[in-house]
């Protein structure tokens, strides 16, 4: 039998989200958004093996069918083997307005769950309910943007406008851009309110401009109170947009209202961006959203499971998903939807061994390359010994144990053979490495204080 509503957390769901992200990852934004943005999973029958997808209209099924069933069916069956048969309709898309813009890595778009969207006065995207400050983790690398992102919102007196977030892919400047909404709504009711991707601005300008009917849509953005373009990137070297992009941002600001601007990268290095356009985000606050660390990383997996008290991850898993997915918080969040969606279906616990067989791909994938050159001088620097100690002949123990634990880490961190490492500090034998790392194993458990500064140091070399 077909199921309709799924809960925000069943397995089906948490696959549907991990497709889609890889999709979006794979097919590129253009792709994305026009065709595969507003598939919907309508239905599941498990035992059969069927999973039910609806788009809204013939057309748009009919094309998706004959350019990516195979592709949807086998990520299907590479999330839940179980799955034989993905049928692709037209049909109703329940809570598509919403499901639009939701985010992709994160259920609870689909059928019946889908979040109410607000309602956004003067057109631009819905805001999306699950974007809000109290579901953002602050940290060293975001606390400038999350600050200056609260004073936009909390509506006073502004030092700054534009505030212009950068930063790369997936680090959370569209979280940071509708909670930002939602927050100066919540103080502000009947605020209009504008959230806008550039390339829908782009696109809408573009479709005035043909339809010789600019006047509406500029006067639809100028009455913003708040408005927010994403990713301006997308309108480099595109220059009549550009042009009437410059027009919108100095009409709001010198009409006092607040402007936001988001790209993937700093004004100096939007190339195809006019000059004006920089000079002008230049003028107001610019705040980088950086790489989470790896304690940013774990805040964002432990308020994540805040949100799901009925499944169970120990926090070494939670750590280890912390300290080995690196790349981006979007990779995060769908790792972890992976393994929790892979434990419901298997009703296998979720342990370390778990994690790393079902991310088995995405881990070799992400993780950084760490050379011993570079495991040779952190270890040099921790110890304050020179670099050269790594590779000379010297026994002195304040010498010749730290460079143990080096060529432990050695090991344990990179892929290098025994006699590689041994090559590598100072052409020792191969049996000199083996001993190295028996004896810091053996350290570790018998001295508290080796085996603080061996996590400390691997800590810091996993990023
Ligand atoms: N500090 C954070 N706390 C909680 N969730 C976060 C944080 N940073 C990012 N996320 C989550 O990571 C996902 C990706 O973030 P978001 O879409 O905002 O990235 P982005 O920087 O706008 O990327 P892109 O440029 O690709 O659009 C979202 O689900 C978001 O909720």
């Amino acid at each position: 039998m077909i199921q309709g509503a799924m809960s925000e957390s069943d397995p089906v769901s948490l696959a549907w989200a991990e497709i889609r992200a890889g999709l979006r990852r794979d097919c590129g934004a253009r792709t994305f958004d026009g065709w595969l943005k507003p598939i919907r999973l309508a239905g599941h029958d498990l035992d059969a093996g069927v999973i039910e997808l609806v788009l809204p209209s013939q057309f748009m099924a009919s094309w998706v069918e004959s350019n990516y069933a195979e592709r949807l069916a086998l990520a299907w069956r590479s999330m839940l083997p179980a799955i034989r048969h993905v049928h692709i309709r037209a049909g109703d898309v329940a809570g598509d307005a919403a499901a639009q813009t939701a985010p992709l890595d994160i259920p609870a778009t689909e059928t019946a769950v889908a979040p109410e969207p607000e309602p956004q006065a003067n057109g631009g995207a819905a805001l999306d309910a699950r974007y809000t400050f109290d579901n953002f983790v602050v940290g060293k690398a975001n606390d400038v943007a999350y600050n200056a992102a609260r004073t936009v919102a909390e509506g006073g007196q502004l030092a700054f406008n534009p505030l212009f977030f950068h930063g790369g892919t997936g680090l959370g400047k569209t979280h940071l851009m509708h909670a930002i909404g939602h927050e100066y709504r919540r103080r502000h009711p009947g605020a209009a309110v504008i959230y806008m991707s550039a390339e829908k601005f782009m696109f809408e300008f573009v479709s005035a401009m043909r339809s010789k009917d600019t006047l509406a849509f500029k006067s639809r953005l100028r009455s913003a109170d708040l408005l927010m373009i994403d990713d301006v990137q997308f309108i480099a070297g595109k220059d009549s947009t550009q042009e009437e992009f410059f027009h919108t941002m100095n009409e709001i600001i010198s009409a006092g209202k607040r402007l936001v601007i988001s790209a993937d990268r700093s004004p100096q290095d939007l190339e195809g961006i006019e000059g004006r356009i920089l000079s002008r985000l230049s003028w107001g606050l610019v705040a980088d959203v950086n790489p989470a660390d790896f304690e940013l990383r774990l805040g964002i997996i432990t308020k994540k499971l805040e949100g799901m008290p009925q499944v169970s991850v120990p926090q070494d898993v939670a750590m280890f998903l912390a300290r080995r997915i690196q790349a981006n918080v979007r990779e995060l969040e769908g790792a972890l939807n992976r393994v929790i969606a892979y434990a419901m279906l298997t009703g296998r616990p979720i342990d370390v061994d778990f994690v790393s067989e079902t991310l088995a791909d995405q881990l070799r994938a992400s993780t950084r390359r760490i050379t011993i050159d570079e495991i040779q001088r952190k270890v040099s620097d921790h110890f304050c010994i020179r670099q050269a100690e790594m590779t000379s002949a010297r026994r002195a123990r304040e010498v010749a144990r730290p460079r143990q634990i080096a060529m432990y880490l050695a090991k344990q961190l990179t892929p290098r053979s025994l006699p590689e490492i041994g090559r590598r500090f100072g052409g020792r034998d191969h049996t000199t490495v083996i001993h190295a790392v028996r004896q810091i194993e053996k350290l570790r458990k018998a001295d508290a204080e080796i085996d603080a500064d061996v996590r400390l140091l691997m800590r810091q070399l996993e990023g």
